[in-house]
């Protein structure tokens, strides 16, 4: 199932401003295009679900990756990118029907965009589109004649979604093909034009290695595969996994099919990061 058609509405648009008032400390005050929620969390000091405890400098513990972040998102958010107000209110409607926020971080979701725009991609996979956030990125990064196909198990995670490109206007509109997403992609071919030059992988971490092969079948040669979480808050180096909840397996058979590879087929690397997303 997909939604191709683009169409055009406007909703009442809420002022950043008028957001900023309900973050409680100073520092996340000054962060335009940040998700609030997480920025709240971050104030109160908390740990929720399952997000981790923040990275902080031992000498220092006031100064944490999140507020790195903050400081960065606050100077480097483009106002029509990663501080385009539709997205924070695309976060509250995923907010309001109950969606978990596993999305990248606003800086994350512009690295989407200028990856892709260095790239000159024209044609995007997406693996995972939760409400669409990361989608908006990519689809920034598209000439109005690209392509983006976003692959979503859950329809409401899908209708939330195509909600939120509705309201960012976002063009090329993308398409969400709604299902299990290892389905979907053995159903797909290459686009006619040509291979994707940009497969983004962020959905279930068990499947990581079936998605990569797929991804691989419908990549140009010379593109790019990208795997979120490719860390797993650093749990992949640990010989017994201390949190379950925190799936290694998926990315420990990609690595070790890398490895197998042995560069005969692909060319890997892996960046830790800290951020508003913490160690990932
Ligand atoms: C981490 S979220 C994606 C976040 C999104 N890329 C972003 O940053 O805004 C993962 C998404 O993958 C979806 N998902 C989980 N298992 C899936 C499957 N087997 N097929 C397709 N999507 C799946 C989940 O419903 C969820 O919406």
């Amino acid at each position: 199932m997909s939604f191709p058609l683009r169409a055009t509405r406007t909703l009442g648009r809420m002022s950043n401003v008028v957001r900023a008032k309900t973050f409680t400390s100073p520092a996340a005050m000054m962060v335009r295009g940040l998700r609030t929620s997480s920025l709240v969390r971050l104030a109160a000091g908390q740990t929720q679900g399952s997000v981790p405890p923040d990275v902080a400098d031992r000498e220092n513990p006031d100064l944490t990756a999140a507020k790195v972040d903050a400081y960065l998102a606050s100077k480097l958010l483009h106002p029509d990118i990663g501080g385009d107000p539709s997205l924070e209110r695309g976060q509250e409607r995923a907010d309001e029907a109950g969606m978990p926020q596993i999305a990248v971080s606003a800086m994350q979701g512009q690295f989407l965009t200028v990856l892709a725009r260095a790239m000159k991609a024209e044609r995007i996979l997406e693996i995972g589109t939760l409400a669409g956030y990361s989608t908006s990125f990519l689809s920034k990064a598209l000439p109005p004649h690209g392509q983006l196909d976003t692959l979503e198990l859950s329809p409401l995670h899908a209708k939330v979604a195509q909600q939120n490109f509705l309201d960012s206007d976002l063009f090329p509109f993308p398409t969400i093909h709604i299902g299990p997403a290892l389905d979907t992609l053995r159903k797909m071919k290459q686009p006619e034009e040509g291979g994707y030059d940009l497969v983004f992988i962020d959905a279930d971490k068990e499947r990581i290695l079936d998605y990569f092969l797929e991804a691989l079948r419908l990549t140009r040669k010379g593109g790019v595969v990208l795997v979120d979480n490719a860390v797993r808050r650093g749990r992949i180096a640990l010989e017994v996994n201390d949190e379950p909840s925190v799936d290694v397996t998926g990315l420990r058979k990609l690595y070790d099919w890398v490895e197998q590879d042995g560069g005969k087929t692909v060319l890997m690397s892996a960046i830790q990061t800290v951020g508003a997303k913490y160690w990932e």
